[in-house]
């Protein structure tokens, strides 16, 4: 598939409006998150491995806030045990429409997928084994994070994990200032200027909150879960799995 390249924020904005998963933003998705996210490919396919080891037969996935579907068609790669489906929620009608055309031109694997219009929050967790919330809880009020967490949880049967990607925030500003220039330099390598990146992160600024390590693996213990454990981090992104 050719990637659309990603411009949104090139030219100078007369007026900053919050980001938003829109059809200009679904049209560059895929070039936008890979010269976005450190390591964005690697998490997808990992979320693929995590898939095929921790699902369960007879059991329920979950990607919620699956924009493209991106995990879940690495998920529907690896897993290999009987009577699992999928069942991808996004919120954005622009990325559930193209998501749904890049899903039935996904030949091979069996594993049923059901692409769904909803606010994750409606949408009723059960019998899971895998829940993926691939960078998209940091869209999530904080106010309302540890019940959606809470019931994360308790729609898991037990050995069943959730797997939690964010962009993530230090406490100390040494650090915070030592991950975001490295992030900086990172997009600038890969082709955004530095006008770029200072609208798309002043837009950004009130939609997306990222939370430190600490308030991430405070909260999963909170919810329930009895483990959490980093798997992946590069500069400021970081991927966890958590075991119920
Ligand atoms: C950064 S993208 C996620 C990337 C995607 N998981 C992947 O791996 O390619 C965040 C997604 O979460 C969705 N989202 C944000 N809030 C949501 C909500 N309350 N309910 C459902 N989807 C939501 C957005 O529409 C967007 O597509
Ligand atoms: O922090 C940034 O600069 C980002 O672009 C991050 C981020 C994300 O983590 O979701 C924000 C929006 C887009 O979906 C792609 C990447």
């Amino acid at each position: 598939m050719t990637k659309t390249k990603d411009a949104i924020y090139a030219a100078p904005l007369q007026e900053m409006i919050d980001f938003k998963f829109d059809e200009r933003v679904v049209a560059v998705f895929p070039d936008m998150i890979q010269r976005s996210v450190p390591g964005y490919g690697m998490i997808i396919s990992n979320i693929g491995i995590l898939a095929g080891k921790y699902a369960q037969p007879g059991s329920h996935c979950y990607d919620l806030g699956c924009s493209l579907g991106a995990a879940t068609l690495a998920m529907r790669q690896r897993i290999n045990q009987p009577d699992c489906d999928i069942i991808a929620v996004d919120n954005s009608p622009a990325m559930i429409e193209r998501g749904r055309e890049l899903l039935a031109r996904d030949s091979g694997p069996t594993v049923p997928v059901t692409m769904v219009c909803a606010d994750l929050q409606d949408v009723a967790i059960g019998n899971a084994s895998v829940v993926v919330l691939n960078f998209t809880l940091q869209f999530i009020p904080p106010a309302q994070r540890l019940a959606l967490i809470e019931r994360i949880h308790a729609g898991l049967n037990p050995g069943g994990i959730l797997i939690l990607s964010e962009k993530i925030a230090f406490d100390e500003p040494e650090r915070q200032q030592f991950h975001v220039e490295l992030h900086h330099d990172f997009k600038r390598a890969n082709g955004y200027s530095d006008l770029e990146i200072s609208q798309k992160r002043s837009a950004l600024e009130n939609v997306m909150i990222p939370e430190t390590l600490a308030c991430h693996h405070e909260r999963l213990k909170a919810a329930g879960f009895s483990s959490s454990e980093v798997w992946f981090q590069c500069f400021n992104f970081a991927s966890l799995v958590a075991t119920k």
